[in-house]
Protein backbone atom coordinates (compact mmCIF):
# COMPACT_ATOMS: atom_id res chain seq x y z
CA UNK A 1 0.00 0.00 0.00
CA UNK A 2 1.22 3.51 -0.71
CA UNK A 3 -0.75 6.38 0.79
CA UNK A 4 -2.64 9.16 -0.95
CA UNK A 5 -0.72 12.42 -0.77
CA UNK A 6 -2.80 15.21 0.77
CA UNK A 7 -1.77 18.12 -1.45
CA UNK A 8 -1.95 21.17 0.83
CA UNK A 9 -0.51 23.47 -1.81
CA UNK A 10 -3.28 22.66 -4.26
CA UNK A 11 -6.08 22.84 -1.68
CA UNK A 12 -4.68 26.15 -0.38
CA UNK A 13 -4.63 27.61 -3.91
CA UNK A 14 -8.32 26.76 -4.42
CA UNK A 15 -9.27 28.44 -1.13
CA UNK A 16 -7.09 31.50 -1.86
CA UNK A 17 -8.86 31.97 -5.22
CA UNK A 18 -12.24 32.17 -3.49
CA UNK A 19 -10.81 34.55 -0.84
CA UNK A 20 -9.54 36.75 -3.69
CA UNK A 21 -13.01 36.87 -5.25
CA UNK A 22 -14.69 37.69 -1.93
CA UNK A 23 -12.12 40.42 -1.27
CA UNK A 24 -12.82 42.01 -4.67
CA UNK A 25 -16.55 41.89 -3.93
CA UNK A 26 -16.10 43.54 -0.51
CA UNK A 27 -14.04 46.35 -2.04
CA UNK A 28 -16.51 46.85 -4.91
CA UNK A 29 -19.74 46.67 -2.93
CA UNK A 30 -18.76 48.27 0.40
CA UNK A 31 -15.46 50.02 -0.27
CA UNK A 32 -13.76 47.96 2.44
CA UNK A 33 -10.29 46.55 1.68
CA UNK A 34 -9.32 43.94 4.31
CA UNK A 35 -6.09 45.04 6.02
CA UNK A 36 -3.56 42.97 7.95
CA UNK A 37 -0.75 44.27 10.17
CA UNK A 38 2.10 41.86 10.87
CA UNK A 39 4.59 42.62 13.63
CA UNK A 40 8.00 40.96 13.61
CA UNK A 41 10.50 41.49 16.43
CA UNK A 42 14.10 40.45 15.84
CA UNK A 43 15.96 38.61 13.11
CA UNK A 44 14.83 34.97 13.30
CA UNK A 45 15.45 33.73 9.72
CA UNK A 46 12.42 31.40 9.55
CA UNK A 47 10.12 34.12 10.93
CA UNK A 48 11.40 36.55 8.31
CA UNK A 49 10.44 34.10 5.56
CA UNK A 50 6.98 33.49 7.03
CA UNK A 51 6.33 37.22 7.40
CA UNK A 52 7.42 37.92 3.82
CA UNK A 53 5.13 35.11 2.64
CA UNK A 54 2.20 36.57 4.61
CA UNK A 55 2.79 39.99 3.01
CA UNK A 56 2.93 38.46 -0.50
CA UNK A 57 -0.15 36.34 0.14
CA UNK A 58 -2.12 39.47 1.12
CA UNK A 59 -1.01 41.27 -2.04
CA UNK A 60 -2.02 38.33 -4.24
CA UNK A 61 -5.61 38.29 -2.95
CA UNK A 62 -5.95 42.10 -3.04
CA UNK A 63 -5.69 42.80 0.70
CA UNK A 64 -3.88 45.74 2.27
CA UNK A 65 -0.94 44.74 4.45
CA UNK A 66 1.75 46.42 6.47
CA UNK A 67 4.73 44.82 8.18
CA UNK A 68 6.32 46.36 11.26
CA UNK A 69 9.89 45.08 11.62
CA UNK A 70 11.23 45.94 15.07
CA UNK A 71 14.76 45.42 16.39
CA UNK A 72 15.56 42.50 18.73
CA UNK A 73 16.04 44.88 21.71
CA UNK A 74 12.49 46.37 21.43
CA UNK A 75 10.92 46.58 24.87
CA UNK A 76 7.65 44.92 25.78
CA UNK A 77 5.97 48.28 26.41
CA UNK A 78 7.08 49.64 23.00
CA UNK A 79 5.63 46.55 21.35
CA UNK A 80 2.35 46.83 23.27
CA UNK A 81 2.08 50.54 22.38
CA UNK A 82 2.38 49.64 18.69
CA UNK A 83 -0.31 46.96 19.04
CA UNK A 84 -2.63 49.42 20.78
CA UNK A 85 -2.11 51.93 17.95
CA UNK A 86 -2.88 49.24 15.35
CA UNK A 87 -5.95 48.33 17.38
CA UNK A 88 -7.31 51.87 16.81
CA UNK A 89 -6.31 51.99 13.11
CA UNK A 90 -9.38 51.69 10.84
CA UNK A 91 -7.37 50.40 7.86
CA UNK A 92 -6.30 47.40 9.92
CA UNK A 93 -8.79 44.56 10.45
CA UNK A 94 -6.30 41.91 11.59
CA UNK A 95 -3.17 42.11 13.77
CA UNK A 96 -0.65 39.34 14.24
CA UNK A 97 2.59 39.19 16.15
CA UNK A 98 4.96 36.66 14.63
CA UNK A 99 6.11 34.02 17.13
CA UNK A 100 8.49 33.23 18.71
CA UNK A 101 9.25 36.56 20.39
CA UNK A 102 12.67 37.35 21.92
CA UNK A 103 13.08 35.87 25.42
CA UNK A 104 12.82 39.22 27.29
CA UNK A 105 9.22 39.75 26.05
CA UNK A 106 6.24 38.10 27.74
CA UNK A 107 4.32 36.48 24.86
CA UNK A 108 1.08 36.23 26.85
CA UNK A 109 1.06 39.95 27.74
CA UNK A 110 1.61 40.87 24.10
CA UNK A 111 -1.14 38.60 22.78
CA UNK A 112 -3.53 39.95 25.43
CA UNK A 113 -2.98 43.47 24.02
CA UNK A 114 -4.50 42.51 20.63
CA UNK A 115 -8.20 43.44 20.50
CA UNK A 116 -10.11 40.13 20.15
CA UNK A 117 -11.99 41.58 17.12
CA UNK A 118 -8.63 41.87 15.30
CA UNK A 119 -7.07 38.65 16.65
CA UNK A 120 -6.72 36.85 13.30
CA UNK A 121 -4.19 34.38 14.79
CA UNK A 122 -6.84 33.21 17.27
CA UNK A 123 -4.34 33.25 20.17
CA UNK A 124 -6.06 35.79 22.48
CA UNK A 125 -7.58 34.16 25.62
CA UNK A 126 -11.03 35.41 24.53
CA UNK A 127 -10.64 33.71 21.12
CA UNK A 128 -9.35 30.52 22.76
CA UNK A 129 -12.26 30.49 25.23
CA UNK A 130 -14.84 31.02 22.47
CA UNK A 131 -13.24 28.26 20.40
CA UNK A 132 -13.37 25.82 23.33
CA UNK A 133 -17.08 26.44 23.99
CA UNK A 134 -17.85 26.36 20.25
CA UNK A 135 -18.85 30.03 19.95
CA UNK A 136 -17.91 32.19 16.97
CA UNK A 137 -14.17 32.91 17.13
CA UNK A 138 -11.15 33.32 14.91
CA UNK A 139 -9.68 29.82 14.84
CA UNK A 140 -5.88 29.46 15.12
CA UNK A 141 -4.56 29.14 11.58
CA UNK A 142 -2.61 25.86 11.61
CA UNK A 143 -5.28 23.85 13.49
CA UNK A 144 -8.04 25.32 11.28
CA UNK A 145 -5.95 24.46 8.21
CA UNK A 146 -5.56 20.85 9.37
CA UNK A 147 -9.33 20.39 9.77
CA UNK A 148 -9.94 22.00 6.36
CA UNK A 149 -7.37 19.69 4.71
CA UNK A 150 -8.96 16.60 6.25
CA UNK A 151 -12.48 17.65 5.26
CA UNK A 152 -11.55 18.64 1.70
CA UNK A 153 -9.81 15.28 1.24
CA UNK A 154 -13.17 13.64 1.99
CA UNK A 155 -12.01 11.98 5.22
CA UNK A 156 -14.76 11.53 7.83
CA UNK A 157 -13.75 12.49 11.39
CA UNK A 158 -16.93 11.62 13.31
CA UNK A 159 -16.43 8.45 15.32
CA UNK A 160 -12.72 8.19 14.48
CA UNK A 161 -9.93 7.93 17.04
CA UNK A 162 -7.63 10.94 16.57
CA UNK A 163 -4.30 10.95 18.37
CA UNK A 164 -2.45 14.27 18.65
CA UNK A 165 1.26 14.24 19.50
CA UNK A 166 2.34 17.61 20.92
CA UNK A 167 0.62 19.98 23.36
CA UNK A 168 1.62 23.48 22.24
CA UNK A 169 -0.82 26.38 22.59
CA UNK A 170 -0.64 27.13 18.87
CA UNK A 171 -1.15 23.60 17.46
CA UNK A 172 -1.51 20.59 19.80
CA UNK A 173 -4.11 21.90 22.24
CA UNK A 174 -6.34 23.77 19.75
CA UNK A 175 -6.28 21.04 17.08
CA UNK A 176 -7.37 18.52 19.74
CA UNK A 177 -10.36 20.73 20.54
CA UNK A 178 -11.29 21.19 16.86
CA UNK A 179 -11.08 17.42 16.28
CA UNK A 180 -13.39 16.96 19.27
CA UNK A 181 -15.85 19.45 17.73
CA UNK A 182 -15.81 17.22 14.61
CA UNK A 183 -16.90 14.31 16.86
CA UNK A 184 -13.60 12.45 16.86
CA UNK A 185 -12.47 10.69 20.05
CA UNK A 186 -9.25 12.50 20.90
CA UNK A 187 -6.12 11.34 22.75
CA UNK A 188 -3.37 13.87 23.47
CA UNK A 189 0.23 12.64 23.79
CA UNK A 190 3.39 14.51 24.70
CA UNK A 191 7.03 14.11 25.70
CA UNK A 192 6.12 12.34 28.96
CA UNK A 193 3.66 9.87 27.48
CA UNK A 194 4.99 6.37 28.24
CA UNK A 195 5.12 3.97 25.28
CA UNK A 196 4.19 6.57 22.66
CA UNK A 197 4.03 3.98 19.86
CA UNK A 198 1.36 2.01 21.74
CA UNK A 199 -0.81 5.16 21.78
CA UNK A 200 -0.14 6.37 18.22
CA UNK A 201 -0.77 2.87 16.78
CA UNK A 202 -4.40 3.24 17.94
CA UNK A 203 -4.94 6.31 15.77
CA UNK A 204 -7.26 6.37 12.77
CA UNK A 205 -6.07 9.97 12.35
CA UNK A 206 -2.61 10.85 13.67
CA UNK A 207 -1.59 14.53 13.99
CA UNK A 208 2.05 15.17 14.86
CA UNK A 209 3.33 18.59 16.01
CA UNK A 210 6.44 18.11 18.12
CA UNK A 211 9.28 19.78 16.17
CA UNK A 212 11.50 16.67 16.16
CA UNK A 213 12.67 15.66 12.68
CA UNK A 214 11.29 12.32 11.41
CA UNK A 215 10.59 10.94 14.91
CA UNK A 216 7.40 9.13 13.87
CA UNK A 217 8.34 5.89 12.12
CA UNK A 218 6.27 3.10 10.55
CA UNK A 219 6.19 1.29 13.92
CA UNK A 220 4.18 4.23 15.37
CA UNK A 221 1.43 4.04 12.74
CA UNK A 222 -1.52 1.70 12.22
CA UNK A 223 -1.71 0.55 8.56
CA UNK A 224 -4.49 2.54 6.85
CA UNK A 225 -4.25 5.56 9.18
CA UNK A 226 -4.45 9.19 8.01
CA UNK A 227 -1.25 11.02 9.01
CA UNK A 228 -1.01 14.81 9.34
CA UNK A 229 2.54 16.11 9.76
CA UNK A 230 2.79 19.63 11.19
CA UNK A 231 6.57 19.67 11.64
CA UNK A 232 8.83 21.92 9.57
CA UNK A 233 12.45 21.03 10.41
CA UNK A 234 15.50 22.26 8.51
CA UNK A 235 18.30 19.61 8.59
CA UNK A 236 22.01 20.55 8.61
CA UNK A 237 22.22 19.40 4.94
CA UNK A 238 19.53 22.00 4.05
CA UNK A 239 16.67 19.51 3.54
CA UNK A 240 13.26 20.37 4.98
CA UNK A 241 11.55 17.43 6.73
CA UNK A 242 8.54 16.93 8.94
CA UNK A 243 8.13 15.18 12.29
CA UNK A 244 7.13 12.03 10.38
CA UNK A 245 9.52 9.77 8.47
CA UNK A 246 7.67 10.30 5.20
CA UNK A 247 9.06 7.40 3.13
CA UNK A 248 8.46 4.81 5.85
CA UNK A 249 5.02 6.03 6.87
CA UNK A 250 3.66 6.83 3.38
CA UNK A 251 4.13 3.12 2.57
CA UNK A 252 1.51 2.08 5.16
CA UNK A 253 -0.75 5.13 5.60
CA UNK A 254 -4.07 5.61 3.80
CA UNK A 255 -3.28 9.29 3.34
CA UNK A 256 -0.42 11.56 4.43
CA UNK A 257 0.59 15.24 4.24
CA UNK A 258 4.05 15.91 2.76
CA UNK A 259 6.55 18.46 4.10
CA UNK A 260 6.83 20.88 2.45
CA UNK A 261 3.48 21.30 0.71
CA UNK A 262 1.09 19.81 3.27
CA UNK A 263 -0.09 21.69 6.34
CA UNK A 264 2.27 24.70 5.86
CA UNK A 265 0.49 26.38 2.92
CA UNK A 266 -2.84 26.07 4.78
CA UNK A 267 -1.57 28.17 7.72
CA UNK A 268 -1.26 31.38 5.70
CA UNK A 269 -4.46 30.58 3.80
CA UNK A 270 -6.43 30.41 7.05
CA UNK A 271 -4.86 33.72 8.10
CA UNK A 272 -6.24 35.30 4.91
CA UNK A 273 -9.63 33.73 5.64
CA UNK A 274 -9.65 35.18 9.18
CA UNK A 275 -8.59 38.63 7.91
CA UNK A 276 -11.42 38.63 5.37
CA UNK A 277 -13.81 37.55 8.12
CA UNK A 278 -12.61 40.39 10.39
CA UNK A 279 -13.27 42.92 7.62
CA UNK A 280 -16.69 41.43 6.82
CA UNK A 281 -17.74 41.92 10.47
CA UNK A 282 -17.33 45.73 10.21
N1 LIG B 1 1.91 34.53 14.97
C1 LIG B 1 2.19 33.30 14.52
N2 LIG B 1 3.42 32.81 14.66
C2 LIG B 1 3.67 31.54 14.21
C3 LIG B 1 2.66 30.76 13.58
C4 LIG B 1 1.37 31.31 13.48
O1 LIG B 1 0.40 30.67 12.98
N3 LIG B 1 1.17 32.58 13.96
N4 LIG B 1 2.97 29.52 13.04
C5 LIG B 1 4.36 29.15 12.84
C6 LIG B 1 5.02 29.67 11.60
N5 LIG B 1 4.16 29.90 10.41
C7 LIG B 1 3.40 31.02 10.37
O2 LIG B 1 3.61 32.00 11.01
C8 LIG B 1 4.26 29.10 9.24
C9 LIG B 1 5.01 27.94 9.21
C10 LIG B 1 5.16 27.21 8.03
C11 LIG B 1 4.57 27.65 6.86
C12 LIG B 1 4.79 26.97 5.54
O3 LIG B 1 4.18 27.35 4.56
N6 LIG B 1 5.67 25.97 5.47
C13 LIG B 1 6.04 25.39 4.20
C14 LIG B 1 7.55 25.31 4.14
C15 LIG B 1 8.18 26.67 4.21
C16 LIG B 1 9.69 26.65 4.06
O4 LIG B 1 10.17 26.40 2.95
O5 LIG B 1 10.39 26.95 5.06
C17 LIG B 1 5.45 24.01 4.05
O6 LIG B 1 5.31 23.31 5.07
O7 LIG B 1 5.14 23.66 2.92
C18 LIG B 1 3.81 28.79 6.88
C19 LIG B 1 3.66 29.50 8.05
C20 LIG B 1 5.18 29.65 14.03
N7 LIG B 1 4.93 31.02 14.31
Amino acid sequence: MSGRIIDGKHIASIIRESIKQETEKLIEERGIQPGLAVVLVGEDPASQVYVRNKERACQKVGMYSEVHRLPEHTSQSELIQLIERLGRDERIHGILVQLPLPAHIDEKAVIAAIPPAKDVDGFHPVSVGNMVIGDEAFLPCTPAGIIELIKRTGIELAGKHAVVVGRSNIVGKPVSMLLLHEHATVTMCHSRTPDLAAMTRQADVLVVAVGRPEMIKAEHVKPGAVVIDVGVNRLPDGRLVGDVDYDEVAAIAEAITPVPGGVGPMTITMLLKNTLQAALRI
